[in-house]
């Protein structure tokens, strides 16, 4: 059935850096998430998040300047908007498609101004993460929810939120398109070992605030292989860990090095929490990963494309958008998930100089560098100048 009114759908993404300029602004937008470092003190975020851009920023630059000098998801995401329109239209059912930015442009709250300046009677929100995670679609809908909180107006909007959507018939079958099409360059396609590799998180995120992205990457990639319908072998590995507390486990680079001492030769990777092409996949998996397991003797190390405009993927969105203007709607109080702050994720090495530093952050260091900070900013010249970190 076709939705009277005027129907708006916003997809939820990321957003990367455009340029070498964003890069740490956008780091800084990404550390001051609480969804993203989980602080016992709110007024400890926005220095922090200061800090650790300030120190990540020319590693993270460096790898944007290996894929071209910027982040390709905005035009990726806007390219997914055009297609799902136009397919959307092929069915009957008029949308205007809105891209909504957790960390860079175009923002959320851009595109929350857009639907209210188009009068969107209807809205779909539908998170490019096909799988629900609390740093992610999590993070995205705690802003939305805030978005509704502070503007009446919005409460005239009808909305419905898609919380995850791995399940879709027609993206496992996009999934296992794109992987059967690679397996067939290999010379023996029934002996190559294929490797998910999903984006990480913090394993306190799964046991302590009971995130269920781990539950669900694991019963997608069941499901993938469900499709797929070949006899491969195939291992789950979490990639892109950084700081220094526990992620989910086992990490990419150490289960690619066990596989290659099992004398794994030919070995083809599939992206698994993320639609469109990014630098974990461009950079990342491309570049560092393709050296370790070389080194580990995985000659032939290959990667699935992303989904991007896939057609059969594309087509998959369409139908999560029609089933759930036809769906009772679901509020965003019932998708966010509870989230107890319960410690401090530190997601960056303190590196002062030529030493490694602190290897968990304790409150007294975030003190400390709280104070550092403050030192730097009255005097211009402080510890951080000192130490080289600026
Ligand atoms: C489903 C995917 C993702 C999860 C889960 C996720 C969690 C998560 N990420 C960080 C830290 C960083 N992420 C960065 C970039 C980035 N993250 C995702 C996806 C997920 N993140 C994507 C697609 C991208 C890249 C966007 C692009 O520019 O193409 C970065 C910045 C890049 C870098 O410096 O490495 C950081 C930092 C944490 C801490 C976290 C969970 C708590
Ligand atoms: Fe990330
Ligand atoms: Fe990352």
């Amino acid at each position: 059935m076709v939705a009277m009114g005027r129907v708006g759908v916003l997809l939820l993404n990321l957003g990367g850096p455009d340029n070498l300029e964003d890069v740490r602004p956008f780091l800084f937008n990404l550390f001051a998430d609480p969804e993203i470092i989980r602080l016992p003190f709110s007024w400890m975020q926005k220095p922090l998040a200061w800090l650790i851009s300030t120190m990540r920023a020319k590693k993270s630059q460096e790898n944007y300047r290996q894929i071209g000098g910027g982040s390709p998801l905005r035009h990726i995401t806007e390219a997914q908007a055009q297609a799902l329109q136009e397919t959307l239209k092929q069915q009957g059912q008029e949308a205007n498609i809105y891209v909504g930015m957790r960390y860079w442009h175009p923002f959320t709250e851009e595109a929350i101004a857009h639907v209210k300046r188009d009068r969107i009677e209807h809205l779909v929100i539908l998170p490019l993460y096909p799988q629900f995670s609390i740093s992610t679609s999590g993070s995205s809908f705690r802003l939305l929810e805030q978005l509704w909180q502070d503007d009446a107006k919005l409460n005239q909007l009808e909305y419905t939120v898609i919380p995850s959507w791995y399940q879709e018939p027609g993206y496992l079958q996009a999934m296992a398109d794109l992987i059967d099409q690679e397996l067939q360059r290999f010379d023996h396609p029934d002996a190559v070992h294929i490797f998910f590799s999903a984006h990480g998180v913090p394993s306190s995120y799964v046991t302590e605030a009971g995130d269920p992205y781990q539950q669900e990457i694991e019963h997608c990639t069941d499901l993938i292989m469900q499709t797929l319908n070949r006899p491969n072998a195939h291992t789950l590995a979490y990639q892109s860990r950084v700081g220094p507390v526990e992620w989910l486990q086992p990490y990419t680079e150490d289960a690619l090095k066990e596989l290659g001492n099992q004398g794994v030769k030919d070995l083809l990777v599939v992206p698994i929490s993320f639609v469109s092409e990014h630098i974990e996949t461009l950079q990342e998996v491309d570049i560092e990963y393709r050296e370790i397991a070389e080194e580990a003797g995985i000659h032939n190390f290959q990667r699935v494309p992303a989904l991007n405009t896939h057609p059969i993927f594309i087509e998959s969105l369409a139908t999560l958008v029609v089933d759930a203007l036809n769906t009772p709607p679901r509020t965003f109080a019932e998708v966010v998930r509870p989230s107890k702050k319960v410690k401090m994720y530190p997601q960056e090495r303190w590196e002062w100089g030529m030493t490694t530093a602190a290897e968990v952050w304790n409150g007294r260091l975030a003190m400390i560098g709280f104070l550092a900070l403050v030192l730097e900013l009255i005097s211009g010249q402080g510890p951080l100048h000192f130490v080289g970190l600026l």
